[in-house]
């Protein structure tokens, strides 16, 4: 069957989840599924309802709402009415209940977490993506109250979220838009946290009863749309997701040189994260244009590719050799000095070459590493690390790579070819980005 949009009988709508939306709320949620969008804010207030009181428990409960011209016709505002209708409340009930269930409400203490979820355009599935929404809100105010100390842990205890299946034309489709549920012969609403399990079913079918079996199906593609909705959360939450799950977070290094792969896997090692290869993330000889004019901006292509490719954390350096004496050469020419394909003795060479009028004390240059890092939710910064040297009149040595046995660190006299690997990595311009990087992860992770 050909869907309205195009989808497959088993595809969910595009998926858009905005963190930070509005500034107010501790955690505030535009998520959008298709052309369903809802706000999803969620409040802390220090204080539980009266049947709570002194009993260190602490309540989370939803309301529910749709805008005005959120639907093909005008809707009176309930307030302007006076009542909230029968649906509202059972949807506000249902909201309450699924974050509930994934909450430990005893290590929330004393508070309440007021989720409000206002539906600005509605297009089918308003409220499952309210729920699936206000998860990740609720996440954002509880992260909050964890970054402030106030409590030790975040108190879920799994990732909730919730899609709607149904039978249309006799064919099982999952996530209707609002043409498709209203012409649904069996409609339901399924919520799930991630380890598989139902949190709460709702399906009718009021003109055409279904089977067991049927029933069987439409639960599986209900399990098969949240998990790509939880998928969804996890990437939204980035690290906080991490942090829930107790997981480390994973963090592809995006060179295609070993070399630097080796040095950044080591100055990471006190990290705690997993740290994953090209080959790791099956990019392994992907070709990336480095067509940037600095060392940042090409640092930045190959971080965000990769980034983009993977929805991982990535990191790349882009770096180089810069020589005062031919104004700065190399610099980010230095892997193709000698050419497209040239290997590192045809550089080291030909930089002797323009260099052989020159004495020693105008030989003066500096290694510069540029790292970029690129979150999955796009946020990314980049750091720089420089070390001071001579360019030798001979390579010296057979440690490191490139430009190594060519270049006289000052303080030891020696090159990075005769140097042992642990003082590279200790003093290199690649370690002295990395720890400017270190102080911006701690920033982020801690
Ligand atoms: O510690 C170093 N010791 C010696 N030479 C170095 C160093 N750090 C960078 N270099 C030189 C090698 C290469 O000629 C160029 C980097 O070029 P650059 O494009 O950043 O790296 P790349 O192409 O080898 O790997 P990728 O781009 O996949 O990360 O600077
Ligand atoms: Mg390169």
């Amino acid at each position: 069957m050909n869907r309205l949009d195009g989808r497959k009988n088993d595809e969910i709508r595009n998926i858009r989840i905005i963190r930070d939306y509005t500034k107010y709320a501790e955690g505030s949620v535009l998520i959008e599924m298709g052309d369903t969008k809802v706000l999803c804010n969620a409040s802390i207030e220090d204080r539980v309802p009266p049947f709570l009181k002194n009993s260190g428990t602490g309540w989370i409960t939803a309301e529910y709402s749709m805008l005005p011209r959120s639907t093909h016709q005008r809707k009176v505002r309930e307030s302007s009415r006076g009542k909230v209708d029968g649906r509202t409340q059972e949807i506000q009930r249902l909201i309450g209940r699924a974050l509930r269930s994934v909450i430990n409400l005893d290590a929330l203490g004393e508070r309440t977490i007021w989720i409000d979820c206002d539906v600005i355009q509605a297009d089918g599935g308003t409220r499952t993506a309210s729920i699936t929404g206000a998860f990740v809100a609720m996440a954002d105010a509880l992260y909050k109250l964890y970054r402030q100390k106030l409590i030790d842990k975040i108190p879920i205890k799994s990732f909730v979220s919730a899609v709607s299946v149904g039978i249309l034309n006799g064919e099982n489709i999952l996530d209707l838009c609002y043409e498709e549920d209203s012409n649904a012969q069996v409609d339901m609403n399924i919520v799930m946290t991630d380890k598989g399990e139902f949190v709460e079913v709702q399906g009718t079918g009021e003109e055409f009863p279904f089977t067991k079996e049927q029933l069987y199906d439409l639960l599986e593609l209900g399990e098969k749309g949240n998990r790509m909705l939880i998928d969804a959360q996890k990437r939204a939450l980035g690290q906080i997701s991490d942090l829930i799950l107790g997981t480390k977070p994973q963090v592809v290094i995006a060179t295609s040189n070993s070399h630097k792969l080796e040095e950044i896997g080591k100055i990471l090692k006190d990290f705690d994260l997993e740290i994953l290869s090209m080959k790791d993330v099956g990019l392994n000889g992907i070709e990336i244009d480095e067509n940037g004019a600095t060392f940042e901006e090409n640092a930045l292509i190959k971080a965000r590719e990769v980034a983009n490719r993977t929805g991982k954390i990535t990191i790349a350096d882009d770096s180089g050799l810069m020589v005062d004496a031919i104004g700065g050469k190399p610099g980010i020419y230095s892997s193709r000095f000698a050419g497209e394909n040239a290997t590192d003795k045809e550089n080291n060479e030909k930089l002797l070459k323009m260099l052989s009028n020159v004495n020693m004390s105008q030989r003066t240059a500096r290694f510069v590493s540029c790292i970029a890092v690129v979150f999955p939710n796009n946020e990314e910064f980049t750091v720089r690390g420089t070390i001071e040297g001579k360019i030798g009149f001979e390579e010296k040595g057979s440690n490191g790579f490139g430009y190594d046995p060519l270049f006289i660190v000052d303080k030891y006299n020696k090159t990075f070819g005769e140097l042992p690997g642990e003082v590279k990595n200790k003093i290199s311009h690649r370690a002295n980005a990395l720890e400017k990087m270190k102080q911006e992860f701690e920033k982020r992770f801690k």
